[in-house]
């Protein structure tokens, strides 16, 4: 993508008359305009109006995506014709002894966003807790912590670990990891091990939670990966800043360190949480900042990391399916980003209308499918 995406229009524009009239351009110009910056007032901005969002007076520009339009251009049509399976299968590895919420709240949130199966790989304790949450997750309790594996069992217990998520991985459309992993040590090997295999298989992935402080400390798993996605929140993005960039996070140059981070890292997808969701490939940033609630229970991160995996498996088809010119090329993991931090923002903010002050998690995902049909109705 290039800096500026009335550039892109220019380009898709010169390409003759007979690209120009094809449907597959017209819908690859769509959703260039879907990440158009737009007006302060939600109208398309002209080149003479262009006013982007700023993080802060010193940040480089930010673009407001035109979030709807991107929810509605990759979102599948319902259609007769298609079989279970192709609107998405997700696997989300995540979930140990303190944490099944987060895996459940993925897990559930990727169904209720769309996808037809969404799987859950946890640690032997976790797994019936989980499933006891919804018979609708598929449950493998493969994991092992380091407390119930003996010295001189780690190796077999950890290839045999791999051997049995291998027979799944390749099957996925994308896997999130992170949600409720925990940090334990021989887990997190285990979980270095299956994100090379889903990397030398081309599964997209998306990295969140303790996936994050993972890669943090090992970040060529991540690095040079166009189908990652990380998804840190405040105190994740810092740790990473500081990691790899080496400095402290820098609010008035916020835009700029965001777009290096990905830089050094390459070819990675980030989207900082925060007020905003701020998204960069590391060559352009987009924002999200639909209201959502003010209601920061925990778990919405979660939300968001299983809505982004069929979100932007959802881009990549309607990507595939529509051939786009080479320099016009638009990031699905962006698209993906994009869609699933508004999905859930428009879900809190339908919670929060009911719910108040008591509003949770759980409340938030029942408006997943409201929040959905607002935008793209079902029957259209
Ligand atoms: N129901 C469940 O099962 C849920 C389980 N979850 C799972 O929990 C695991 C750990 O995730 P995490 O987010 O708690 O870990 P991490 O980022 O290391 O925070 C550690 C410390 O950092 C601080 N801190 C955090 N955020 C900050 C902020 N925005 N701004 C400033 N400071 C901030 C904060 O410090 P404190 O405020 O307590 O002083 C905190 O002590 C992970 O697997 C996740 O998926 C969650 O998904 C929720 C639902
Ligand atoms: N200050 C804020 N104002 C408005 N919305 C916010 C704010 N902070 C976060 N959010 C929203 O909440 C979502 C989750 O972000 P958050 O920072 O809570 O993630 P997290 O800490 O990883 O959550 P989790 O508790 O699931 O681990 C974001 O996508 C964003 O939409
Ligand atoms: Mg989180």
């Amino acid at each position: 993508m290039g800096a500026c995406p009335h550039a892109w229009q220019h380009q898709l524009q010169h390409r003759g008359r007979m690209w120009a009239a094809s449907p597959a351009f017209r819908r690859q110009l769509f959703l260039l305009r879907s990440l158009a910056p737009t007006c302060a007032d939600g109208g398309r901005a002209s080149s003479s109006s262009l006013r982007p969002h700023a993080m802060s007076a010193a940040a480089g520009p930010v673009y407001e995506a035109d979030a709807e339009a991107v929810v509605r251009r990759i979102t599948p049509p319902l259609d007769r014709a298609r079989h279970k399976g192709q609107a998405g299968k997700i696997a989300i590895i995540g979930g140990c002894r303190e944490y099944t919420g987060a895996p459940y709240f993925a897990a559930i949130s990727a169904l209720k966003v769309g996808a037809d199966l969404s799987h859950v790989f946890c640690t032997k304790d976790a797994a019936t807790v989980i499933k006891s949450y919804s018979p609708e997750l598929i449950v493998h309790p493969i994991l092992e912590e380091s407390y119930s594996v003996r010295d001189d069992e780690r190796e077999s217990v950890s290839s045999s670990i791999l051997t049995e998520v291998i027979k799944w991985v390749e099957r996925f459309d994308c896997i999130v990891v992170g949600p409720g992993l925990g940090r334990d040590s021989f887990l997190m090997d285990c979980v270095s091990n299956i994100m090379r295999h889903a990397r030398q298989a081309n599964i997209p992935i998306v990295v969140d939670g303790d996936g994050l402080f993972l890669i943090t400390n090992n970040i060529g798993l991540v690095e040079d990966n166009s189908l990652a996605i990380l998804t840190p929140n405040v105190y994740e993005y810092k740790r990473l800043v500081q990691k790899i960039l080496n400095c402290e996070v820098n609010e008035e140059n916020a835009s700029e360190q965001l777009t290096a981070l990905c830089q050094k890292i390459g070819g990675v997808t980030i989207m900082k949480k925060g007020k905003a969701d701020v998204i960069s490939d590391g060559k352009k940033v987009t924002q999200v900042s639909t209201f959502g609630s003010p209601r920061r229970c925990g778990g919405q991160g979660d939300i968001l990391s299983g809505s982004v995996a069929v979100f932007s498996s959802w881009a990549r088809h309607f990507l595939l399916s529509n051939e786009q010119p080479k320099e016009t090329s638009v990031n699905p993991m962006v698209l993906g980003c994009i869609a699933g931090s508004l999905l859930l923002r428009k879900a809190a903010a339908l919670a929060f209308e009911k719910n108040k002050r008591s509003t949770v998690t759980t409340d938030i995902i029942e408006f997943l499918g409201q929040s959905l049909e607002d935008i793209c109705p079902a029957g259209r």
